[in-house]
Order: structure tokens, then sequence, then C-alpha cells
């Protein structure tokens, strides 16, 4: 799977997560396809860092990995200056090589709104088949919308961790009346809790990544080429404005500037940052920033790299016993037990995430009078009439996603707003492409936003102290409230009742709170929506079959084509992307995938 020419029918600029199924289909539906993937990253091919679901928090927090890229913002307007960093995937399968394999499918009505936009064929009733068709489900009933002979397998992984079982005991005593259900992820429950299934095959305790389920299983196609450490600088036109081909860099800054020739597609799939940098640096995009750099003008697009958006995270630490295992316990295992349980039967720590419960929460009526009138719009225009919508997700982890050096036993009670309002945009600085991107992240920028994650922050605690596991909070990591509050944080002895009172917070409190936010809260690494598919009119950059406006024979496809954000992590929506992608291109191609 080397690349031996520089003639192909099809190239990806990019080889991440929604790459990997498009080519995989494609390559697989005709066998006779040139295609070439070009990928800025490593091989990610039975790499442990990478199939090892245990692993993950250790590829997320190492400093100066080659396997992240960060993207330092703009100082937030309402994060008292501080300047959130921002980050993409940097290796084959992308996100999905590196991710928290965490299993959360949006609500339909995210798709719906999509399709209303303008886009005919990308509402629910047009992506659920493709759910089912690109799944293997292991995590319960294969049912209207699982499915039971796909590529990518979900399971609840190899260990359920005590701290998840704790956490769904405090829920059930937790006076709130939310109940349980057994699946998450139908499209439409929300408002009750249950276990959160995770991208990990339950046979071999590997993780599910698109790079394995779709690129590398297909080492016998000699037409299909992956290049890595190759970034894509720009796409290549002829006078009519077809895409005919890339310029990129192989292995590094002092590579050689190389081009590939494309005869039938150019496919932009480098992420939600990378995406609109490559079509700007191509020529594409707000003239005033193409004519900034000396580019010259292919395609006057004003949409590409606005609309970009997140979900806004947080991850408040709470102390568990001595002997809890956590994710962190891998570190522990010295005598490789973890590593041999794992490869005997892919079950054991190293097959786990210490995720894997939690649920999609939405305010009833108590629970709106906390988020004050000034939400009161956003809940009538947005959530009142869309019950399958959460405002915010909540879930335990087992461990630290910070990283616990110290030793110290900790869990985590992470809560991420579904669908904050804020919104920024990504540009280039530069014609080159090693020069660092323009990020205006917009993370809290909104009053609602801040809102809506100080309810977010009661709750997660009311449910954390509950659980048997607790032991108090760490200083940092949580507000410093003031003085005598109640709400003071500190080291306790053991949980509260389930039935305790809840915390009063007072107004100081509150502003404890929002303070604590506007210095820990973090982007939630899922990006999108910068070469947004809508109408050109409104600042689109693709149309519903993915054509990007203003040239031929190139399209874009990855997360940055979602013209709205979704309520769920996003590695699924990436995965229904690519298969509605890999459709569109081959019934183009007169093939069927
Ligand atoms: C740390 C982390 C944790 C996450 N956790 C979860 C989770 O638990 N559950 C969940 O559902 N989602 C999660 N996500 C989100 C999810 O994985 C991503 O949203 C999804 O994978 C993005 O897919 P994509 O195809 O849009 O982009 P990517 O997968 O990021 O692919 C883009 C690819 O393009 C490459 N590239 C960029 N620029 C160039 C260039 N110039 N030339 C060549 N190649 C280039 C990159 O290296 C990358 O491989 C997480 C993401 C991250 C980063």
């Amino acid at each position: 799977m080397k690349p031996s020419a520089s003639e192909y029918d099809i190239i990806f600029a990019g080889g991440g997560t929604t790459a990997c199924v498009v080519a995989g289909r494609l390559a697989t539906a005709d066998s006779s396809l040139r295609i070439l993937i070009l990928e800025n990253g490593r091989s990610t091919k039975d790499n442990p860092a990478h199939v090892q679901p245990g692993r993950f928090i250790e590829n997320i927090t190492t400093r100066g990995s080659e396997i992240l890229t960060l993207h330092s913002s703009k100082p937030g307007i309402n994060l008292d200056g501080r300047a959130p960093v921002a980050s993409n995937a940097n290796c084959m399968g992308g996100g999905s090589s590196i991710n928290g394999l965490m299993y959360n499918r949006a609500p339909a009505s995210d798709y719906d709104d999509w399709m209303q936009l303008g886009n005919p064929g990308w509402g629910s009733a047009d992506l659920i088949p493709l759910a089912k068709k690109l799944e293997t489900y292991q995590a319960g009933v294969v049912d209207a919308t699982h499915g039971s002979s796909g590529p990518i397998k979900v399971s609840h992984g190899g260990y359920d961790t005590e701290v998840g079982k704790d956490f769904l005991a405090a829920a059930a005593g937790f006076p709130r009346g939310r109940s349980f259900t057994e699946d998450l992820n139908d499209f439409s429950t929300c408002n009750v809790y249950g276990r959160l299934p995770q991208f990990i095959d339950a046979e071999t305790g590997r993780r599910s990544d698109t790079a394995h389920a779709y690129i590398y299983n297909q080492v016998h196609n000699e037409n299909l080429h992956i290049l890595n450490h190759a970034r894509v600088n720009r796409v290549l036109f002829d006078e009519e404005k077809r895409a005919v081909g890339v310029e990129y860099q192989a292995d590094g800054r002092d590579g050689a500037m190389l081009t590939a020739h494309a005869s039938r597609l150019v496919v932009i799939s480098a992420g939600a940052f990378c995406s609109p940098a490559i079509l700007e640096r191509s020529g594409i995009g707000a003239r005033d920033i193409l004519e900034k750099y000396a580019i010259p003008v292919v395609a006057e697009l004003p949409g590409v790299g606005e609309n970009y958006q997140d979900h806004h995270a947080v991850f408040p630490r709470y102390l568990a016993p001595e002997n809890t295992v956590t994710i962190a316990t891998l570190a522990q295992d010295k005598d490789g037990a973890f590593e041999a349980q794992w490869r005997q039967n892919g079950k054991g720590l190293l097959a786990a995430t210490g995720l894997g419960v939690g649920i999609k929460l939405r305010p009833n009526e108590q629970d709106l009078e906390q988020l004050t009138p000034k939400f009161a719009a956003r809940w009538e225009s947005f959530f009142a009439n869309f019950p399958g919508r959460p405002m915010v997700t909540i879930c335990p982890l087992a461990g630290d996603i910070l990283g616990n050096s110290a030793g110290i036993p900790i869990y985590n009670v992470i809560y991420y707003a579904a669908y904050p309002i804020s919104a920024g945009y990504v540009h280039i600085r530069s014609a080159d492409p090693f020069t660092p991107l323009e990020v205006e992240s917009a993370l809290l920028d909104r009053d609602e936003d801040l809102l809506v994650m100080r309810w977010a922050y009661k709750w997660s605690r009311e449910l954390a102290r509950r659980m048997d596991c607790y032991r108090g909070e760490t200083i940092v990591g949580h507000p410093q409230f003031p003085g005598g509050s109640e709400a003071k944080c500190g080291a306790a002895a053991g949980p509260v009742e389930l039935s305790a009172p809840e915390i009063q917070y007072t107004e100081s409190d509150n502003e404890a709170i929002d303070a604590f936010h506007r210095a820990a809260a973090c982007l939630a690494w899922h990006s999108l929506g910068t070469c947004a598919m809508r109408p050109q009119e409104e600042s689109g950059v693709v149309d519903p079959r993915l054509n990007v406006y203003g040239v031929r024979n190139m399209k874009v496809a990855d997360l940055s084509i979602a013209p709205l954000n979704v309520g769920a992590n996003t590695y699924h929506t990436a995965l229904l992307i690519g298969e509605k992608a890999a459709i569109i291109i081959a019934e183009e191609l007169g093939i069927s995938v």
C-alpha cells in the first residue's frame, strides 16, 4: 500500500476518521480505483498506543505528542483573558485512533435540522440506516437502529469500573426523577441514566478505529496507497477550475514539495481545523483573507473557516479510596498482568477507558429556575420542543483526564454542554502550511453558555458526592468558594447519604463557579462546522453532494461539513458523514458501496 506513481483517480487530503471510511468503502467496491491517501501523521497499524483502549489518556496528555496538533486560540472574552488550546488528531485514522472511544449518537432531530437547511438526503431517515450498516453492536440488542455486521465494533469493553457502578447506584438514589434505560443511543432517548458503550471490539479488546476497520484490512489491494508524514499544502486546478491534484510536502518542513495528480476527484478530509486551511491555501475562501496572504482567488467563499463549533467541557476531580482501580492503575502494572490478559482474551483494564456510564441530561422545571430567565429564549427556541436533545452530557471517568501523576486515586465527573451557542472561526495566518492557524474558539463567549455550565457543575457534584467511592474534592479542579460557604471543597471521610439535602449555593458561590469555568472550561475535541454544508448564499462551502462551490472535482468529507452542532461526542457523526460521502461518490462513479 505504498505510493507507486503520481497519477491517481481519487486523492484524499488527510487520512483521518472520515477519510478512511470513504476511501475504504470505495476501494472495497472497486479495487481498480487508484486511491491515494495523504496523511500528515504517522501510521497507527497495530501500534499498542492506538489499539489498546486503556492508553487513550496517555495519548492525549503526553506533552509535545506527535499525534496531537495543538492550536492556540485567541483569548476568550469570558475567560478573563485565557487563551484556550484546541487540538486535533495527527495520525492515520485521525480522531478515531486516539479518542476516548465513547460511543454517543446524536439525536435524530439534529440531522433533520441539517436537512431542513437545504440538504436533502441528510435527514435522520437517510442516516439511521447508515448507522446500522456501519456497526456490529455487541453492547445490547440489535434492533431498528443497531447493526450486526458492520466494520465498527461497539461494546461495553473488557472491564467495568467500580467508579462507574457507584455512579449508577448514586443516580438510582438521587431524588431528581430520572430513570434508567438499556440504550442511551437510539437517536431519541434522553434524560435517563444508562451505560454508554465504547468503540471497542468485545472479542479482541481492541479499539475500533476507521484505519483498521476500513483501510489496513485491504493490504491485498495494490491500488490503495497510503502516504504518511505527507502534509497537503494546496489543491491544484486547471483553467476550468477543475481540481487536478494536490501539492504536498513529504517528511516534514525540510521535505520535498511534491505533486500528485487526480483524474477524477480530490477529497479534502483534514478535519475541522485543517480542511478550511487547505481550502484557503488553494485560493478558496474570503477574498480579504486570500489577498492578505497573496493567494490568487479561485473561488470566493466567505464561509470557509467560519462557524467553528465544539462542546465546552469541564473535568472536576474527586478523591477516591486508596485501592480504587482507575485508568492510572495501568501504570502500576509492573508485572504486565493487564497486558497479558488483554493479549489472551481482550479483557481487563487495557480493554477499557474508565468511561462507560452517564446521562444525557435535560432540565426539568425546577432546573429551569436555576438556569434563570436569561436562558428562557434559548430553551424555548431550541430545546423545549425537542425532547431528544440533551443540554449536557455527564459521565464519570475512573481516572483523571488531565493525567494523575501524584499516585492519588482520582475520578472525574465530566460534564460538557451539548449545544453551546458560541461559535468561532479558523483561518490561515500565512500561505505556508507550517504556520500555526488563527483560531477563535469562542469558548463560553455567551453568558447563556456559562449558565448551563453552572447548572451542570451543581448537578454533577450532587451525584459525585453520593458515590460510594467519594472521599471529597481536590482543591485544584473545583471552584474556590468563599470562606464559610456550605459549598467549600475539600477531603471527606466518605459519601453523603443518598437522601442528603442538596448544597445551597449563594450568589457568591455562583460567582465562584463562573470564575472556575472561566479558568478551567475547555474545548471537548469535538470541532466541526468550518466548511459548512449550506446554500452558498448562507455562507455555505459545500453543497449536499459535498461539492465545493465554485470549483469542480473537489469535495470535502469530514466533520467540517456539519452545518450545525450535534448533541453528542462526534466520532459517530464522522462515521455517518463517511458512509454518506462514500455513497455519493460511488453513485457518481457508477459503482455501488
Ligand atoms: C483527544 C480526542 C478525544 C475524543 N474523544 C471522543 C470520544 O470519546 N467519542 C467520540 O465520539 N468522539 C471523540 N472525539 C472526537 C472524534 O474523534 C472526532 O470528532 C473525529 O474523529 C473527527 O473526524 P474527522 O474525520 O472530521 O477529522 P480527523 O479524524 O481529525 O481527521 C483529519 C486528519 O487529517 C490529517 N491532516 C490534517 N491536516 C493535514 C494536511 N495538511 N495534510 C494531510 N493530512 C492532514 C490529520 O492528521 C487527521 O488524521 C475525540 C477527539 C479527540 C482528538
